[in-house]
């Protein structure tokens, strides 16, 4: 099986400071895999490097066969890379279908005039765009709060917006970053099965930056470890947890991050 994303000596520096030194994984399709590591570890440069937020100063980035290591963030969106951002400013005065719509603006063909003349190919586009962006509501049971302004919604369910404005942009690869952040147990809960449903029922694989290692070991098929920019381990959730260098690599910081 050929990987769906596959990372080679990836190298990302801040002044003196190696964020990523020489990161080499692949992820494969259908799976959730998971980026696990203490404290800046790299992991939030990883995400931006596969987002094409952060340029890599060494090594290559493919995805479906397709080097993306140098390329700009909105094609390697349209490529079918989605990213859920944490805590991303979601407009909160907007509605949850206004937001879920500006996540299919890369896919729409009509241009600004067109949409703004109200053209018929343009309202045609329009309305097919909608209605996805409802069964994509439905799914992660947002179709209640269509109308609500996101602001007026629960956490969980602005963390859901999130979840569902990155499957707008219909992608194969769904980038989460820490998606289960601030939850309690019910909603992890909650989010972990409706992050199967997502791999299995829309066939999107996932990778997953989160600190909470209960729903990592749960959820994942493999996990990536990282420590000082570097990948220590790779492997299935059961090898990770009695990985030495692992082990080692956490001692000393707890195994899951309060969030606020
Ligand atoms: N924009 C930046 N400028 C300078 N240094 C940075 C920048 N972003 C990250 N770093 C440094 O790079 C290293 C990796 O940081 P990163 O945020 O990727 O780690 P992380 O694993 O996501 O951490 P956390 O779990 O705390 O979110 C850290 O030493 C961090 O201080």
């Amino acid at each position: 099986m050929s990987a769906l994303l596959e990372l080679e000596g990836v190298e990302v520096r801040f002044g003196a400071v190696k964020a990523l030194d020489g990161v080499t994984f692949s992820v494969q399709p259908g799976t959730i895999h998971s980026v696990i590591g203490p404290n800046g570890a790299g992991k939030s440069t990883l995400l931006n490097v596969l987002s094409g937020v952060y340029r890599t100063k060494a090594g290559r980035v493919e995805f479906e066969g397709k080097d993306i290591t140098r390329m700009r963030a909105d094609r390697i969106t349209r490529l079918g890379v989605g990213r859920a951002f944490q805590n991303i400013a979601l407009s909160g005065d907007q509605t949850v279908q206004e937001n879920l719509m500006l996540g299919r603006h890369a896919l729409m063909k009509s241009g600004f005039v067109a949409n703004g003349l109200r053209l018929p190919s343009a309202v045609r586009e329009e309305r097919v765009h909608l209605e996805r962006v409802h069964e994509i509501a439905d799914f992660l049971d947002l179709e209640p709060f269509l109308e609500s302004p996101v602001g007026e919604l629960s956490y969980g369910g602005q963390k859901r917006v999130e979840i569902a404005r990155a499957l707008a942009m219909e992608p194969k690869l769904l980038l989460l970053d820490e998606p289960v952040a601030g939850m309690n147990a019910n909603e992890k809960r909650y989010v972990s099965s409706l992050l199967k449903v997502v791999l299995e029922s829309l066939d999107v694989t996932i990778l997953l930056v989160e600190h909470d290692m209960e729903m990592v070991m749960s959820i994942s098929d493999q996990i990536t470890v990282l420590d000082f920019g570097r990948s220590i381990a790779d492997g299935v959730p059961k090898d990770i947890q009695e990985d030495p260098a692992v082990i080692g690599a956490y001692l000393g910081t707890p195994a899951t991050k309060e969030t606020p």
